[in-house]
This record gives structure tokens, C-alpha cells and sequence, in this order.
């Protein structure tokens, strides 16, 4: 069994010089995200990111502020309502990158039989997506992370149902349709 994190472990810090994003940060740069909640986000990293690289700190001290951390940039993206869909497109966008040599890794151990376990105080849906696009999510991959609820709308779901259903009712909180149907019926007995 190999056991690893995921932001700057398995992706890498940077490229051409430049920092590339943690799971966290695919989100904070994304369109599906306002602009509001950027800044806050940005507000946050530039807050609690030195204290989780100062080394002068014990971990006992840091990881009640991380879980600060992570607890309010976490209700920050609740408040966005993003949708499922937007997670590829933000990773798409985005300049993440698995680490090079990641194919002969991940293949390797797949090839093996050998679990990978992916641990991550990230967010394991845009995770999952990161390696997904890198063509490398095989089934002996795990990971152990923080993922989303969504709250699929209905409009989102109408299409299904009306595929599924002669009649679909939206915003009707009356029987008036099923008493339509039930006076149909019975009146032409
Ligand atoms: N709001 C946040 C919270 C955390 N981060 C960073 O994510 C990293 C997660 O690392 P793993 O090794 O557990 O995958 C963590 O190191 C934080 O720097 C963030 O960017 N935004």
C-alpha cells in the first residue's frame, strides 16, 4: 500500500516559475466563483498559509487554525452554489499539474496491485478531477478527502422526469391536476 497527500506532493509547486494551484485554489481562481468571495478566499490564504508553513510553530497551535481555515473558506464556497459541472471546467482551465513521471507512477502501481491512498485536506471532487483529465484515475486509487454536496435544482432534473413522466408539475402545490385526471375518468364511465 503507498500513502501520499495530494497538493504539492503528488501535483506540482510550480512550473516555469510559476506557483501552480492547489485543489483549493482551482476553485478560488475559477469563473464559478463571484469576485466577493475571491477576495475573501485570497483574504484567507494570505491569513492562515504563513502559519501552516511556519515551522517555529507546533502542529498542536496550527491545527486549530487550519481547520479555521478550511471551516470558513468551506462555508464561503457553500454560499456559491456551484454546480457539478463547473468543477471540470475549473480544473480544465486551470494551471494544475501532476508531478512528472506521474503516468509511470500511477500506472506502475495500478499495474501492481498496489492501493494508492490519497490523503488531502483539499477537496477531494476537484481532486479526483485533477487526475481523472491526467488520464491516471485507475481503480486501485483511493481518496480520503473533504467532497461536495450538491443540490441538484430542478430544472437540473426536469429533463429526466419529463423523459420518465407523461406529466410533470413544477411549483404546483395543489391537487388540481390529479382531480382533473380523476374527473376525466370517472365522468366518462
Ligand atoms: N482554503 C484553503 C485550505 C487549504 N489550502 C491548501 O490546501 C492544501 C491541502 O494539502 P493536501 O496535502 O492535504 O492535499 C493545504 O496544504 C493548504 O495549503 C488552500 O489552498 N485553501
Amino acid at each position: 500500500m503507498s500513502e501520499f497527500n495530494f497538493d504539492m506532493t503528488l501535483t506540482r509547486f510550480s512550473y516555469n516559475g510559476k506557483r501552480c494551484p492547489t485543489c483549493h485554489n482551482i476553485l478560488d481562481n475559477s469563473k464559478a466563483i463571484s469576485d466577493e468571495c475571491r477576495q475573501e478566499l485570497d483574504h484567507l490564504l494570505k491569513t492562515y498559509y504563513p502559519i501552516e508553513i511556519d515551522t517555529s510553530k507546533p502542529v498542536s497551535e496550527k491545527l486549530p487554525l487550519m481547520v479555521e481555515w478550511w471551516t470558513k473558506a468551506h462555508d464561503l464556497l457553500v454560499e456559491q452554489r456551484i454546480k457539478k459541472d463547473e468543477l471540470a471546467e475549473a480544473v480544465r482551465e486551470s494551471d494544475a499539474m501532476l508531478r512528472e513521471g506521474y503516468e509511470l507512477f500511477f500506472d506502475r502501481l495500478h499495474e501492481h496491485g498496489i492501493p494508492l491512498l490519497i490523503f488531502s485536506a483539499g477537496i477531494g471532487d476537484i481532486l479526483e478531477e485533477v487526475i481523472r483529465q491526467a488520464n491516471v484515475f485507475h481503480s486501485n486509487v483511493k481518496v480520503i478527502s473533504n467532497y461536495m454536496d450538491f443540490d441538484e435544482s430542478v430544472e437540473e432534473r426536469k429533463q429526466s422526469y419529463l423523459d420518465s413522466y407523461d406529466i410533470v408539475l413544477v411549483n404546483d402545490e395543489s391537487l388540481e391536476v390529479p382531480n382533473a385526471v380523476l374527473h376525466y375518468l370517472t365522468s366518462n364511465k
